[in-house]
């Protein structure tokens, strides 16, 4: 791992990013904000341990990023395995996740690892874990804590050596309280816990990675990269991102296509306009020029 400097801003990168297939997807971590900073302190601390690691945020903030960092600073030379359990389907959860045995069921001619085998060596994220089915639950911590497991059919339990990395939207203490989540499982993950705020909270990050969007969508698409505004900033920051990175990942998108070229203004960005009638001034008041915002408050103390 490594610090440098892009866009004036520092960023954490893997030298070797583009020569494993294992990173394709772990991408650069864009932290600026004082939050994220602190945040970057405590994966870089938590990485090399073989803690598992329970992620807490919303939809959309980076958890699985962050998940993969963590995997690349561990030096686990298995592979990085994703899987939504919200995705799992509940009558094969048991197969999927931990195999099978060659004749466990009518077409399985051969046996299969699983997604927590085929992490044998590596680290196994397991996103909104929250969805698992309690049955699956007792047997994933039974796997985690004795190192092995049993596929489906299987008369011996295979070794297998697996880092957890889970990650949730909900608060799983609640889960746990409503008898919805394994307690043993909640205590065993939350060992190392890293929480990830909303984008809205860390507002500092928002023109650091809008800037750094456009440099790979730009790059993708082989446009030149535009500026942004500075009213188009102004909006961008002061938008509430219930989406968070991956909504202003979009927006960035979006905003590079339908504009002209060279500078992404307001009217690029396809914002909604929601909120109170305060919000909503406010919200123009932001994006507008000096001198609009002149005219504006003239106008708005003649009312
Ligand atoms: N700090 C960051 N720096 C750069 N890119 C980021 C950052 N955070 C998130 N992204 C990008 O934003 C997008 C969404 O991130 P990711 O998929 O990790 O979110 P998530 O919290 O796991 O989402 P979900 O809740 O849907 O599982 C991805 O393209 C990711 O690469």
């Amino acid at each position: 791992m490594s610090l440098h400097e892009t866009f004036g801003q520092p960023l954490l990168t893997f030298p070797d990013a583009e020569k494993s297939p294992l990173s394709i997807r772990a991408k650069a971590l864009v932290f600026v904000d004082p939050r994220s900073r602190q945040l970057r302190e405590e994966l870089e601390h938590l990485a090399p341990r073989s803690l598992p690691v329970l992620i807490r945020g919303e939809t959309g903030s980076g958890k699985e990023l962050l998940a993969r960092h963590i995997h690349r600073g561990s030096d686990r030379s298995g592979l990085f395995v994703s899987v939504n359990c919200g995705a799992i389907s509940p009558t094969y959860a048991d197969a999927e996740l931990f195999g099978y045995a060659a004749g466990a069921h009518s077409g399985a001619a051969s046996s299969r690892a699983g997604w927590f085998g085929s992490a044998n060596g590596g680290t196994l994220y397991l996103d909104e874990i929250g969805d698992l089915p309690l049955p699956i639950q007792v047997k994933l911590l039974a796997a985690l804590e004795n190192h092995e497991v049993t596929r489906v059919g299987a008369h011996q339990p295979s070794p297998v050596d697996v880092r957890l990395v889970a990650a949730t939207s909900i608060d799983l203490a609640q889960a746990v309280a409503a008898g919805k989540f394994h307690e043993r499982l909640f205590h065993y993950l939350s060992e190392g816990q890293l929480d990830l705020p909303a984008l809205r909270e860390r507002v500092g990050d928002i023109l650091s990675l809008a800037e750094y969007f456009l440099g790979i969508y730009s790059q993708r698409l082989d446009l030149p990269v535009p500026l942004i505004s500075d009213a188009a900033q102004r909006v961008l920051e002061r938008h509430s991102w219930p989406g968070n990175t991956r909504e202003l990942e979009n927006v960035i998108h979006f905003a590079l296509l339908v504009s002209s070229g060279d500078e992404i203004l307001p009217e690029h960005l396809n914002l909604p306009v929601a909120g109170s009638p305060l919000e909503q001034v406010q919200r123009i008041f932001a994006a507008a020029s000096p001198d609009e915002q002149e005219a504006l408050r003239s106008f708005l103390h003649q009312q």
